[in-house]
């Protein structure tokens, strides 16, 4: 089979420059296509050159139209209006779209969900094996341990430049709680706490967030229970993990259905 061309959108970013190392160095794949902004000092680059490896000859543009039309694949880590616009037109040139933006606003959801009716989208807020594996196992640790008995915390940590709260893993692994409590997370769920909180609500799913330096990205779980507790983790030492799921999920979804697939498709791990 011959490679499969992907543009990597956001190509300047922390994340698209590891894309960019990341699809170069995989068998299967190329970069067809590097986009950031009108007006971005990036813009005329060479992609390659930019993220470190050498002349890849792939300049970087602002007219994701043009590099979508003879591409099979976008890799898409930016923001969530520049996601949904990416989305439209991924739909308009039929390939797939791997979202791992995180951040979305419920009116941003529905737009991405609406481009899937014509687009395969595949979006997660944690592309990395190690997450997903782990919200299986807090679906099932949720599931096993009575909602009475044991309090459900997440805890994220992650550099000074991240710009949304909690993070799109925390809140992957709250949805995962959630699915194991079968209750839905929106209506059950403490994203802030401050001054006279009163005591904890039973049932309920808390968010807790630390911002600082370089940390690529820390998660635990805590199901604390009466004399107890059960601590699930997941440590990022390199955003390679996340680039290599995303350029696995873009081979999973070429040429598949358009639909709203998430990397526990991909991975095989959705029950
Ligand atoms: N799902 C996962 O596994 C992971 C998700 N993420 C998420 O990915 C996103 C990006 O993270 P990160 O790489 O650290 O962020 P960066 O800010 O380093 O990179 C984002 C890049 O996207 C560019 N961009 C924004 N809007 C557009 C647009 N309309 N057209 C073209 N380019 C655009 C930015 O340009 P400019 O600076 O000019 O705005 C920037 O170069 C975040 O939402 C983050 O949470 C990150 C890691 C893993
Ligand atoms: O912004 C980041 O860096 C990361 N974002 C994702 C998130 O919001 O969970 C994934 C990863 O933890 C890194």
């Amino acid at each position: 089979m011959s490679d499969i061309g992907l543009v990597i959108v956001g190509a300047a970013g922390r994340m698209g420059q590891t894309l960019i190392r990341t699809v170069h160095a995989m068998d299967g794949m190329h970069v067809a296509g590097a986009i950031e902004r009108p007006g971005s000092p990036f813009l005329g680059r060479d992609a390659g050159e930019l993220a470190g490896i050498g002349i890849i000859n792939v300049p970087i543009t602002d007219d994701p139209l043009a590099a979508f039309a003879g591409a099979d694949g976008v890799l898409d880590f930016t923001s969530p209006d520049a996601s949904v616009e990416f989305a439209g037109y991924a739909a308009q040139a039929r390939i797939a779209h791997v979202i791992g933006t995180t951040g979305f606003t419920p009116a941003h959801e529905a737009q991405v969900a609406a481009a899937a009716h014509h687009a395969t989208i595949v979006k997660s807020g944690n592309m990395s094996l190690g997450v997903n594996l782990l919200a299986v196992l807090v679906e099932q640790a949720a599931r096993a341990l009575d909602a009475g008995d044991f309090d459900i915390e997440v805890l994220e940590m992650h550099h000074r430049h991240k710009v949304d709260a909690p993070s799109g893993t925390a809140l992957l692994l709250g949805e995962a709680a959630a699915k194991g409590r079968a209750i839905a997370l929106a209506e059950n769920s403490v994203r802030v706490r401050d001054g006279q909180t009163g005591p904890r609500e039973a049932g309920t799913i808390g968010f807790a967030t630390l911002r600082g330096g370089s940390v690529i990205g820390e998660h635990s779980v805590f199901l604390a229970g009466p004399g107890e507790r059960i601590t699930l983790s997941h440590e990022a030492g390199d955003r390679g993990v996340f680039a290599h799921g995303a350029a696995r999920a873009a081979l999973w979804a070429h040429g598949r259905k358009p639909g709203l697939y998430s990397m526990l498709d991909v991975l095989g791990l959705n029950t």
